[in-house]
């Protein structure tokens, strides 16, 4: 097999063929990842508000250690490398954090330009 950087057009059919049906089962798991974590952000978003109402601090480092705990037991009787399963949640976390330190920012600055809360006067 050849390593040029040309891609895979000239191989054998038959590892044609099975080069495609691993990649479409590996397109398929992204597939899953991106939704996953689009509904991982969606409840983060929600934790982001409600920390950012009640003056909570965006991070919890306590409750990080606990997941990095878990994600790695986990990791390891699924047989993925937990060190890359750690890596790959603090990634995640870090951005969590940056968009929970944006709500509490917005939140900040909304109530200070309207202390009371009150809702805007309709126009019609
Ligand atoms: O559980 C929380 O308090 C969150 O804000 C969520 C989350 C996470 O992404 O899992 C993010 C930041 C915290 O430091 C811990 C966990």
């Amino acid at each position: 097999m050849t390593t040029s950087s040309t891609g895979t057009k000239d191989v054998d059919p038959a590892v044609r063929e099975e080069l495609d049906r691993l990649r479409d089962s590996i397109d398929n798991i992204d597939a899953a990842v991106v939704h996953m974590l689009a509904e991982r952000f969606k409840c983060t978003q929600q934790v982001g508000r409600l920390k950012a109402e009640h003056r909570l601090p965006p991070a919890d480092p306590a409750r990080e250690a606990r997941q990095i705990t878990r994600l790695r037991t986990l990791a390891e009787n699924a047989k993925l490398d937990p060190a890359f399963a750690e890596k790959f949640l603090n990634f995640i976390i870090a951005e969590v954090i940056r968009h929970h330190e944006r709500i509490a920012d917005d939140t900040t600055k909304s109530s200070v330009s309207n202390p009371t809360g009150t809702p805007a006067p309709t126009t019609d």
